[in-house]
């Protein structure tokens, strides 16, 4: 059995070394009572205890699940799939065609790693997978002893730390990219110890590799809060907006990603708003209102980009059409989108903290992966993660028969093609499974099975809830489903009884997709195991990919013949020109995913420093060690070089930062004297603080009283911060079209910022500390008011 396209031999000849091992013990792990096999879990972790060397355990470790998931799952582990786990605990990514097997096979390098007792976390791209693995894989590590907690978003329930502390602290827990982000993002907003749940990162293995780490990665987990002082123009705005028409009160670039009012529109908003100069500044507001609303209205399209989900305005991910949980567009553009639906209008929020997941997982000691796509993106994997992709086969000959693209002048056209291929392999009771790339599609084939009189399911961002259910009838006898590509990733359906023979599973798709991947993961629903399977893509001129991507050309042979559309598939030219338009879409992808890698890099850095001073307060035992005296008289210091500085301001210092009550005179604040009126305001400080000891009893209250001070202070002034940068960075990608480098200017600003957020830092960390009131109640606790 060869791996192909190893980087060098000596992984090759590791791997096998290790699957003859692993074999090489089968006969005798065949042979161990439940209750002896069981007993290997406490055998191997004591003895890691000794060697502290995870490799070494491997061959054993592997051995010992493998024998176990024959007995709990009725599942034995093929070699391809053992190798698929050696690749896994090397911390590269296992590339396994769909269908493989990889649920299983990550069991068994999260079983070895979850051995040393550190953190070992199964990072999915959705709750539905995330739930299904770990439902179906737990009986299998509580056999081996080890336990597993799966942790999903908390819905409509406020799950609290201790909750999820205790997930965390299982052996191995099963999750999702967004939830895991999140969590990190809150552990790190907590207050104090308890509130923090998060363990430190260890071992991640990350299924559909390649969706996460670079589909996903296009758009950073931002953590919103606090409202911003809410606009009273949307709704307005809105009513304007709808008064115009395309080319006439506004234009829309070449590729429908930008969008600006004509003169005409400009004329007509001052004439609606009764203002003489738009472009004055004191319209500003009116004029960013005005660009939010015509985007909303051009850009974002319903059941496409978003849906209106329980009177709410929820964003669908572009790349498995699931709602993203916990996510709104920034900067009052979701706000627009609710104007423009005539929902209720949240309010707008800060940023308070922000991560993208190239960050996130560059967090763990070790990080590994799984897909069945992942090779042709390789150098970027290397390149953004230093992770390898080695490609696994498959354990039997791959059946499935993928027929290339037929290509349509129109969507008409397209849909009528496509729908006579449905009835076709209908009335043989194939299965099929209609893939479509928007939940508007899917509405419409609905519409179109139901005129046909064909029963079939629906599964889209409408209804997750009857996932599990439809995905168990998808492979019957019979049975259609319309699914978006909710259905492409990850999604095992399984073949009712002689349904192999009528050629297994059939995957028609009705859009050309994003990027390549994405369609091969559509047709990998089907053809699973070396089962039979039939896939087959229709595609449309009119298709958004086609549009955006291809040339001018295509768009005028299309105006061209759209009228009279010939009614026949096009020939190989127009698959092509089809292909080059998917080709074109992936390169944008790509330079999207570093430009938002290459913006994180300044908010990186600042959230590292910030974090882990932190961690150091929350997790500092005993007497509290900060040099609180040292801070203070850095601010004063700073405060004397203050040019032109007069008593008067000196006096105001005093009250604004040290102490209410001082009584000083303006005489004794000379300011031609620095040194001297450096020590009068350091004792002004210190005669503070040696009130507060009066309360401060105990060592352990004074560091609480310390450690809160200093928190609440780096709260504020981070949570400001991460909002600044966020701002920071959409007026820089709003300005990419002018001849300067944005993000070095980004990164430029944004250090400008962290130099001023230090200073307020200090400033609010010194008003805490010295102008608190701390009162003691009846239990003796304090409670502390802050200025
Ligand atoms: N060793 C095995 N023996 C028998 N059946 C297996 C074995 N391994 C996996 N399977 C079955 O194969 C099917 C596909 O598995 P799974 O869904 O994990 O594939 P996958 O590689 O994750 O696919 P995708 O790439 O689509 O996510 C499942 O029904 C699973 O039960």
């Amino acid at each position: 059995m060869k791996i192909s396209n190893l980087v060098d031999q000596k992984d090759y000849r590791q791997i096998h070394r290790q699957l003859n091992k692993i074999n090489h013990l089968a006969p005798t792990m065949a042979e161990l009572s439940d209750a002896q096999l069981q007993a290997k879990t406490a055998e191997f972790k004591e003895r890691y205890h000794q060697t502290h060397d995870l490799d070494s355990l491997l061959p054993e470790a592997f051995a010992t699940i493998r024998e176990a998931a024959k007995r709990v799952l009725k599942m034995y582990p093929y070699d391809v799939q053992v190798i698929g786990g050696i690749i896994m605990h090397m911390g590269n990514i296992a590339e396994m065609k769909t269908g493989e097997g990889k649920t299983l096979t990550a069991v068994m390098p999260l079983y070895l790693n979850a051995l040393s007792g550190e953190s070992t976390i199964l990072v999915t791209p959705n709750e539905y997978l995330a739930s299904r693995d770990a439902e179906e894989m737990k009986p299998l590590y509580e056999f081996l002893g080890l336990s597993l907690g799966c942790r999903v978003s908390d819905g409509e329930r406020r799950i609290e730390p201790e909750e999820k502390r205790a997930i965390y602290q299982k052996d191995i827990v099963y999750t999702t990219n967004a939830v895991l982000g999140f969590d990190y993002l809150i552990d790190n907003l907590a207050e104090n110890a308890t509130k923090k749940f998060m363990p430190d990162f260890n071992y991640v293995i990350i299924d559909e590799a390649d969706a996460i780490l670079l589909d996903s990665a296009q758009t950073p987990l931002i953590i919103s809060g606090a409202p911003r002082v809410q606009s009273n123009l949307y709704e307005l705005v809105d009513n304007f907006v709808v008064t115009l028409k395309e080319d006439e009160g506004y234009s829309l670039d070449e590729k429908r990603e930008g969008v600006w009012l004509t003169s005409a529109g400009i004329d007509e908003a001052e004439r609606y708003f009764s203002v003489e100069d738009l472009y004055d500044s004191k319209h500003t507001e009116l004029v960013k209102h005005i660009e939010l609303a015509l985007k909303a209205h051009t850009l974002f399209e319903n059941e496409k980009e978003y849906v209106v989900r329980a009177g709410k305005v929820c964003l669908l991910d572009r790349q498995d059409g699931r709602i993203l949980e916990m996510t709104k567009l920034q900067g009052g553009q979701h706000q627009a989108l609710e104007a423009k639906e005539h929902v209720e209008i949240t309010p707008n929020m800060r940023a308070m903290a922000s991560i993208t997941y190239q960050n996130l997982f560059k967090l763990f000691k070790k990080t590994a992966g799984m897909s069945g796509t992942a090779k042709t993106q390789e150098d970027e994997l290397i390149d953004v993660y230093q992770m390898k992709v080695l490609q696994v086969p498959t354990n039997n000959p791959v059946q499935r028969v993928d027929e290339p693209d037929e290509v349509y002048l129109t969507l008409p056209e397209k849909l009528r093609a496509s729908m006579e291929l449905v009835k076709k392999l209908h009335a043989t009771g194939q299965p099929i499974l209609l893939a479509t790339g928007s939940v508007e599609l899917s509405e419409i084939y609905s519409q179109l099975l139901l005129a046909e009189k064909i029963p079939h399911n629906v599964l889209n961002a409408y209804n997750d809830a009857k996932e599990a259910q439809i995905i168990k009838e998808a492979g019957q006898y019979g049975s259609v489903t319309v699914a978006t590509s909710m259905a492409g990733r990850g999604t095992d359906i399984k073949l009712g009884e002689g349904v192999a023979k009528l050629g297994g599973l059939a995957v028609i798709g009705t859009e050309k997709m994003l990027n390549k991947r994405m369609e091969l993961q559509l047709r990998g629903r089907a053809g699973r195991q070396g089962d039979p399977g039939f896939s087959k893509f229709f595609v449309s001129l009119e298709d958004e990919i086609v549009q955006k991507y291809s040339g001018k050309k295509i768009e005028k042979y299309w105006r061209k013949h759209k009228d009279d559309p010939p009614n026949r598939p096009l020939g190989a030219r127009y698959r092509r020109i089809v292909q080059n338009a998917q080709v074109v879409s992936e390169m944008s992808g790509e330079s999207q995913r570093r430009l938002v890698l290459s913006f994180d890099e300044s908010v990186k850095t600042q959230r590292e420093m910030i974090y882990q001073q932190r961690n150091d307060f929350i997790f500092q035992k005993g007497e509290f060690s900060y040099d609180i005296m040292g801070l203070i008289e850095k601010d004063i210091v700073a405060f004397l070089k203050t040019p032109d500085l007069d008593a008067q301001a000196v006096k105001r210092y005093i009250f604004d930062n040290l102490s209410y009550t001082a009584k000083i005179s303006s005489k004794k604040l000379d300011v031609t004297q620095p040194d001297k009126l450096k020590e009068i305001l350091l004792g002004i400080a210190q005669n503070e603080l040696r009130k507060k000891d009066k309360f401060l009893k105990t060592a352990a209250q004074k560091a609480d009283f310390y450690r809160l001070c200093l928190l609440k202070a780096i709260d504020t002034s981070w949570i400001e911060e991460v909002d600044t940068l966020e701002q920071l960075k959409n007026l820089t990608l709003a300005r990419t079209s002018s001849q300067r480098n944005p993000v070095f200017e980004y990164h430029f600003e944004a250090q400008k910022a962290y130099q001023v957020m230090r200073q307020n830092m200090r400033r609010l960390a010194l008003q805490n500390l010295l102008l608190s009131t701390i009162t003691v109640k009846k239990d003796g606790s304090l409670d502390i008011y802050f200025a």
